[in-house]
């Protein structure tokens, strides 16, 4: 069993000091910095002793400084309306470990909640250290509330989409319209690029399936019970194309359920002359109805500022706070509640001599700079998360990051 522990201590006490100290002691092998007040700075000890993290091996000794409510926790924790957080942003910067800690301390402040991951490259599973695969609620062991997580697995959502629209316009009714020499049909047909759509989805589609069948869930009662839920959304440019794609979908589904109306007309037509059934498009065109539908919600719920807020995740990178800066613009123009713009992987000042990190850390400072003059950036609240040298996986390990980030 791993064990962590928690040490505050002044700032002149370096780690590899600490690391000696609790060597020889307590077998600790790993001592991680995770963050400084003005005179105090927070060690996090890690022993490779046990083979398993588990809650009771946390131990916090001290705490370093007063709890300021930098995030504005209070007020997301606040009400026991129904609320949907967002968080996106660039790959690796740190998305499923905010939005796996965010659901922990939503959970261990009394909402149940449930985690949902639509990016297709999952990595809850990773994060919280237990297999929640398999497309469906899986309860995560250790918080003090109902804590369940969803993978949507973005294989089977095209699926559905594809068999929701071969029969009512794809490429099957392409090939029949061809074959029956209905050719204005077939033009508009190939106006609308259906074949295309059909066979290389949109990127950003596999992940607006994947929210509508969410809140298909989320409507029905026994779901109800859930009043946080956090998204950890695909990288950035899917969930661009992803808020414009309702639009797209919108007006391709409604373009192809008029066409729908020609094809039954012209395939009745069919029927009488040869007595032959043809396949039924009603469920098809049912299906692709409530598609739509469930679209339309989606981008509604984007852009409720009631309930729903998109928090940006980033690190201090001058390329990774432009692509903040742009995903903000874009949010802004689809209407997309942002408040909060998480700093992640930021590196405390350095305590040895240390040239590499006091390098880096001056380019970081340079980076968040950065963000105090960009004009889509500096209104947000900033929230600044550390770079821890363990990794966070495991319930316990992010309950600390949520202490440390949403406060
Ligand atoms: N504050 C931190 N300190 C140290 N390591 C971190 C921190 N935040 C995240 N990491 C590590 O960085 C890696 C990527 O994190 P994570 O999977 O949360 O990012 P992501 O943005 O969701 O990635 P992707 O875009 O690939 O889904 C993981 O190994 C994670 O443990």
């Amino acid at each position: 069993m791993a064990s962590f522990s928690l040490i505050t201590s002044t700032s002149s006490l370096a780690s590899s000091s600490l690391r000696k100290l609790f060597t020889s002691r307590n077998s600790v092998t790993t001592v991680g910095l995770l963050s400084f007040a003005p005179k105090t700075s927070i060690f996090i000890l890690h022993s490779i002793k046990h083979k398993a993290y588990n809650k009771s091996s946390f131990r916090v000794m001290s705490v370093a400084a007063p709890v300021e409510d930098v995030a504005g926790f209070d007020d997301m924790v606040a009400g026991t309306q129904r609320k949907y957080y967002m968080l996106g942003g660039k790959g690796g910067v740190g998305k499923t470990s905010c939005a796996a800690s965010l659901a922990v301390k939503f959970a261990n402040s009394g909402h149940p909640t449930l985690v949902v991951s639509t990016d297709p490259a999952h990595s809850l599973s990773d994060s919280f250290a237990q297999d929640l695969t398999g497309g469906t609620l899986v309860p995560v062991e250790g918080p003090e509330n109902p804590l369940f997580a969803l993978e949507i697995n973005p294989d089977k959502s095209r699926e559905e989409f594809r068999s929701a629209t071969q029969t009512s316009g794809g490429t099957g009714v392409k090939d029949f319209m061809e074959g029956m020499g209905l050719g204005m049909l077939v033009e508009q047909l190939g106006e609308l690029k259906l074949g295309e759509l059909l066979d290389t989805p949109p990127p950003g589609l596999d992940e607006a399936i994947a929210i509508a069948k969410v809140m298909q869930f989320l409507e029905s009662p026994e779901y109800s019970m859930f009043t946080r839920i956090v998204f950890d959304t695909a990288p950035t440019g899917h969930t661009l194309r992803l808020l414009s794609l309702p639009d797209f979908l919108d007006a391709s589904i409604g373009k192809i359920l008029k066409l729908r109306q020609k094809i039954t007309s012209a395939t009745s037509a069919i029927k009488s002359v040869f007595g032959q059934e043809q396949p039924s498009q009603q469920d098809a065109a049912d299906k692709l109805e409530r598609l739509r539908e469930r679209m339309i919600k989606v981008r509604e719920l984007f852009r409720d500022t009631d309930a729903t807020e998109f928090v940006i995740v980033t690190i201090p990178t001058v390329m990774a706070i432009s692509e903040s800066s742009r995903l903000r613009a874009s949010l802004k123009k689809e209407n997309v509640p942002v408040n909060r713009l998480v700093v992640n992987q930021i590196l405390p000042p350095s305590t040895s001599d240390c040239k590499f990190c006091a390098m880096k850390r001056k380019d970081q400072l340079r980076a968040l700079d950065m963000i105090q003059n960009d004009p889509e950036l500096s209104s947000l609240t900033l929230i600044q998360g550390p770079l821890v040298d363990v990794e966070i996986r495991g319930v316990p390990a992010l309950k600390f990051l949520g202490d440390i980030i949403w406060k």
